[in-house]
C-alpha cells in the first residue's frame, strides 16, 4: 500500500508447507513469491524435494518424518503462523503426522484465544501432467476438522469425492460431500477444465460451512465465482498461487470470502502478465495486490432453484438492458445519519446535502408521518433525504433516495425502486460484499464499521483504516464510497488520508451538545481536510 499510515507495522508470517519446485514456478517457490508479494513474511516448511523443470518431473523426493517435525517445531515457537497453507504432501505418512501436530497445536492456539486459518491445496499433478504425489491412494480424512478451506481443480475434487463430474450439479454434488467429509469450505476451481465450466469464462465454486466473521447470511451458501477466462498456457503455479494468496490475505485479517475474491483477482493479474521461462508452460507474474475492480470475480449465489453459474455476457446484457440507480450529483459531502425527523431539519438548516433517516422501530405509530415530513424538508431544503429500510414508504412518497444493508435486499424489490427513479445507497463490510453491492450498481456504497461503534450492535469486527484503504484504492470512481461507524473530529484526518469520497456520521451529532455547530465544524474539517 502506498500511504505510510496503512503499512501494517509488522508484516503477519504466514507457513507454506509444500514440496520445492526446481523449476521455479509452482510449489514452495511460487508460495514464497506470492506471500511476499501480498505483504506477508513467508516460511517454508518443506515437505519434499522434486526436480522438476517446465516440461518434466524427474524425481520426487520427500523430506524424512525427522525434518519435517523438526521444521515444524522449530518455527512454532519464534515464528508462529497468522495463517497456513499446504500444499504438496508427497505420502501418507506426512498426511498423517502433519493433521496430528496441527490438532496439537490447533488446541493449544485456541487456548490462547488465537485462529490460524489452514488453507488445503490438494497438489497431485504438475501443469506438464505428471504425477507429484500417489493422488488417487491419499487419504485426506485426517485433515478433518482442522481445515479452514480446501482447494480442489476439477480433477482433484473427482478423485477427492470419488465421483465422475459430468454436469453442473454432480460438481455442486461432489463438493458438497467433499465440504461434509472433511468440515471444512471448498473452492472447487474450474478453471482447467470441466463439464460445462465454460469455454470463455472461469467458474468456481464456493461452498461455504459456518465462515467466521461474514454476515449470517452467507453461511453455508455456496456461490459461483466467475471471471472471463484468460487464455494463458502459462498456468503452471496457478494452484499453489491462488492457495497463498487466500492464506497471506486472510493473515492481514480479512475474512475468508474475501481471501478468496481478492486471491482470485491476483491470480488472474498474474496470468494476464505470465511469461514462459522454459519452453514448457510458464508461470505468474507476481503484481501486487490487486486494485483493478476488473480481474475481481462476479459471485452469484446458488439456490436449489438456480444452480447454473452466471454467463458474464448474459450478465453485460442484463446490466445494459436494467441501467444504474440514479447517480448522485456532486459529492454527498458530510453524511448525517438520525432518529427523528426534528434532528433531521436542523441538520438540513445548517447546511447538510445528503441525511438519512434511520427509524429502527418499524411498529412505530409515526413512522409513516416522519418519512413523508423528512421527504418533504428534503424539497425544501433541496438536499438529498435517505429513507433507511422501510422502502415501500420511501416509493409511496417518492422520497430521494433508500438505504439498506445487505440482509435487506432479500425482502426488497429493487426493480420497483428503480422505476420510481429512487436513488439506492448501499451498505458493505467486505471485499465480497462490495462486490456483491456494486453488481447492483447502487447510487453509492457505504463501508463499515471501520472504527468501534455504539450505535449498532455490528455482527463484523471493525474494519480498520488499512481495509478501508484497500476498499478505496478497488472502489474509487467506480461509485461514490462513504465510510461510516466510529467516525468524529478526532479521526477525520485519517479517514480522509484513505481517499474515502465522503463520511457518514451518527453520533459525532447526535450526543453533541450543539448539533448545528458539530456539524458546521465536522462539514468544514472535512472539506478542508487535503
Ligand atoms: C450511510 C449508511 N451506511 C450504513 C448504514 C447501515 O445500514 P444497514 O446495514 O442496513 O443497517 P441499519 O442502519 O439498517 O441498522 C446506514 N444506515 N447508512
Ligand atoms: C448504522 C451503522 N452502520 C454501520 S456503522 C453504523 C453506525 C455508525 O454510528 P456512529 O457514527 O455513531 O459510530
Ligand atoms: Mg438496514
Amino acid at each position: 500500500m502506498a500511504n505510510a499510515h496503512t503499512l501494517p507495522v509488522r508484516l503477519p508470517v504466514v507457513w507454506t508447507i509444500a514440496g520445492s519446485d526446481s523449476g521455479g514456478g509452482a510449489g514452495i517457490q511460487a508460495d514464497l513469491a506470492t506471500m511476499s508479494d501480498l505483504d506477508a513474511h513467508a516460511c517454508s516448511v518443506i515437505t519434499a524435494v522434486t526436480a522438476q523443470s517446465s516440461v518434466t518431473v524427474a524425481l520426487v523426493e520427500s523430506v524424512s518424518s525427522q525434518m519435517l517435525k523438526s521444521q515444524l517445531d522449530t518455527l512454532v515457537s519464534d515464528l508462529p503462523p497468522a495463517a497456513i497453507k499446504i500444499g504438496l504432501l508427497a505420502e501418507q505418512a506426512q498426511i498423517d503426522y502433519l493433521a496430528k501436530w496441527l490438532a496439537k497445536q490447533q488446541a493449544s492456539w485456541r487456548q490462547s484465544g488465537i485462529v490460524v486459518p489452514i488453507i488445503l491445496d490438494p497438489v497431485m499433478v504438475a501443469t506438464c501432467g505428471d504425477a507429484l504425489a500417489n493422488g488417487g491412494r491419499l487419504d485426506f480424512t485426517p485433515f478433518k476438522g482442522l481445515l479452514t478451506l480446501i482447494t480442489p481443480n476439477v480433477s482433484e475434487l473427482a478423485i477427492l469425492a470419488a465421483t465422475e463430474l459430468e454436469s453442473v450439479d454432480a460438481c455442486i454434488s461432489a463438493a458438497k460431500q467433499l465440504s461434509e467429509q472433511l468440515s471444512t469450505s471448498v473452492l472447487a476451481k474450474g478453471g482447467d477444465l470441466g463439464p460445462a465450466w465454460c469455454q470463455h469464462q472461469a467458474n468456481d465454486l464456493l461452498v461455504c460451512t459456518d465462515v467466521e466473521g461474514i454476515s449470517d447470511k452467507h453461511q453455508w451458501q455456496s456461490f459461483w465465482l466467475s471471471s472471463h477466462r484468460v487464455n494463458s498456457q502459462n498456468s503452471h503455479g496457478t494452484g499453489c498461487t491462488l492457495s497463498s494468496a487466500i492464506a497471506s490475505v486472510m493473515a492481514h485479517g480479512f475474512v475468508l470470502n474475501d481471501a478468496i475474491v481478492v486471491a482470485k483477482a491476483y491470480v488472474n493479474a498474474g496470468l494476464i502478465a505470465s511469461y514462459q521461462p522454459g519452453s514448457g508452460p510458464g508461470c505468474l507474474a507476481r503484481t501486487a495486490w490487486p486494485k483493478d475492480l476488473q480481474q475481481f470475480p462476479y459471485i452469484k449465489v446458488i439456490t436449489a432453484s438456480d444452480t447454473e453459474p452466471m454467463s458474464l455476457a448474459a450478465w453485460e446484457l442484463m446490466n445494459n438492458q436494467r441501467g444504474d440507480f440514479k447517480q448522485i450529483d456532486g459529492t454527498l459531502g458530510l453524511y448525517p445519519v438520525v432518529a427523528d425527523v426534528e434532528l433531521l431539519q436542523i441538520l438540513l438548516k445548517a447546511g447538510a446535502k445528503t441525511i438519512q433517516l434511520r427509524v429502527k422501530d418499524a411498529s412505530s405509530p409515526t413512522l409513516e408521518a416522519q418519512i413523508i415530513k423528512a421527504i418533504a424538508l428534503g424539497r425544501d431544503y433541496q438536499s438529498r433525504v435517505f429513507i433507511n429500510d422501510h422502502w415501500q414508504l420511501a416509493i409511496k412518497h417518492q422520497a430521494y433516495g433508500v438505504h439498506l444493508g445487505q440482509e435487506d435486499l432479500l425482502d426488497s424489490n429493487l426493480k420497483q425502486l428503480r422505476e420510481a427513479d429512487i436513488a439506492l445507497g448501499l451498505s458493505s463490510h467486505s471485499y465480497f460484499e462490495i462486490l456483491l453491492a456494486k453488481q447492483h450498481q447502487p447510487s453509492y456504497i457505504a463501508f463499515g464499521h471501520i472504527f468501534p461503534t455504539t450505535t449498532k450492535q455490528m455482527p463484523s469486527l471493525p474494519q480498520g483504516l488499512e481495509k478501508l484503504s484497500r476498499y478505496v484504492s478497488l472502489m474509487k470512481g467506480e461509485l461514490p464510497i462513504v465510510a461510516i461507524g466510529g467516525i468524529d473530529a478526532a479521526r477525520l484526518r485519517s479517514v480522509k488520508a484513505t481517499g474515502v469520497d465522503d463520511i457518514a456520521v451518527v453520533r459525532a451529532l447526535t450526543e453533541a451538545d450543539d448539533p448545528t455547530a458539530a456539524f458546521t465544524a465536522l462539514n468544514r474539517a472535512w472539506a478542508d481536510e487535503k
